[in-house]
């Protein structure tokens, strides 16, 4: 809290970091075990692709334009969705449907999940009707989704207790990447299920890690998102201060995307930002969720992350102003509420 204060002088109490997961007093996993690979994609016929059957667990955001993608490179694909709905377009596509996951597991050789958080991703996969309960030896699950590793740990252990395989591989990318097939796949877990996953993994994105023992996909990908989370949380300070003291927030873009510290995401979100405008691509509440399981995983290792904690808090006000659904760039209205209490 203190350090936080240092970094973020004007931040009221209340915007202030209270400490997180304070169960976590010891790594998870192992942490010096690294395997590092991102190979060139591999290339498999339809009907190779076509004889493997394919499960997908989750149609939101990403979860539908990956499904679509793998319906599009001539995949055999059954999907299941909490809410049904969300499974017609991809029917309609000549997808088959599943009424709960343990039926998509029983039916496939192989069964992606995307979910929210870690809660969804448990209870999808160990919970009643389950892709644990139809799961057995001889199929694989690749979980997507973000979590922490003491969950994907908890999902690991209960399916391949029942003989199958298990890969984490959570993605960094975002809506449009997942439509475009350009994805980033952080994957740890079972090697064979690695490599039989990998055609699928390539038509869904453009690259992937190998990265060892089920924990260090879902770190990678919570220590990517906590820098990212950070990186636009102090955009939109920028942008608001640019602001204040009258110069243009487009110039401001145009000067960030020629410089050194060029990212796509400010050129991609700056615009509508400068606009209050928020389409959501990444839901500010996965962001938020990500921040906290960032912070929760470096607690895990007493290691010191101010600016990530002062963040989270923005993330935070936003939530309880009402924009959970908003794009995470809309952290921005968190700041200018901030403002108008100072003046
Ligand atoms: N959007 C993005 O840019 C990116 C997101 N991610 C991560 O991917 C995951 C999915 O994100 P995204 O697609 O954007 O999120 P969405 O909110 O669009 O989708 C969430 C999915 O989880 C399902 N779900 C939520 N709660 C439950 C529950 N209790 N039981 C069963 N199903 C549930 C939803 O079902 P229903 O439709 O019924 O609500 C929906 O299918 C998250 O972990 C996110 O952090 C990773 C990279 C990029
Ligand atoms: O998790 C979000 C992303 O853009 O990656």
């Amino acid at each position: 809290m203190a350090l936080c204060s240092i970094f973020c002088p004007r931040i009221p109490v209340r915007f202030r970091p209270k400490p997180i997961s304070p169960f976590l007093s010891k790594p998870l996993f192992p942490l010096s075990y690294r395997v590092y690979s991102s190979l060139p994609p591999t290339s498999s016929t339809k009907d190779e692709l076509g004889s493997v059957s394919i499960g997908f667990l989750g149609m939101g955001i990403m979860g539908s334009p990956m499904a679509q993608n793998l319906l599009k490179a001539g995949c055999d694909v059954t999907v299941w969705n909490r809410t049904k709905s969300k499974c017609d377009p991809l029917v309609g596509l000549g997808a088959k449907y599943k009424s709960s996951p343990e039926e998509v597991t029983a039916t496939c050789d192989l069964t992606f999940a995307m979910l929210a958080d870690p809660e969804s991703a448990i209870d999808v996969a160990c919970g009643k009707n389950g892709a644990v309960s139809g799961i057995s030896s001889g199929k694989g699950y690749v979980d997507v989704s973000t979590v922490d590793a003491a969950s994907s740990i908890l999902i690991s252990k209960q399916i391949k207790d029942t003989g199958a395989l298990f890969l984490e591989a959570p993605v960094s990318g975002s809506k449009k990447p997942a439509e475009d097939g350009q994805l980033i796949f952080l994957t740890a877990g079972d090697k064979l299920l690695y490599e039989k996953a990998a055609p699928f993994l390539d038509i869904m994105g453009k690259s992937r890690f190998y990265l060892g023992d089920v924990g260090n996909g879902a770190a990678m990908k919570l220590v990517v998102n906590m820098i990212m989370g950070s990186m636009m949380a102090s955009f939109a300070e920028g942008i608001l201060l640019s602001q204040k003291v009258g110069l243009d927030p487009n110039v401001l873009v145009e000067v960030v995307s020629q410089g050194a510290i060029n990212a796509p995401m400010y050129s991609l979100k700056g615009p509508s930002m400068i606009k209050s405008v928020y389409p959501t691509a990444f839901p500010l509440k996965h962001q938020q969720k990500d921040m906290r399981l960032a912070l929760g995983l470096a607690e895990s290792v007493s290691q010191s992350t101010p600016i990530a904690a002062a963040a989270n808090e923005l993330y935070k006000v936003a939530k309880s102003y009402g924009l959970s659904d908003e794009d995470f760039s809309a952290v921005m209205e968190a700041l200018k509420a901030a403002r108008s209490q100072q003046s």
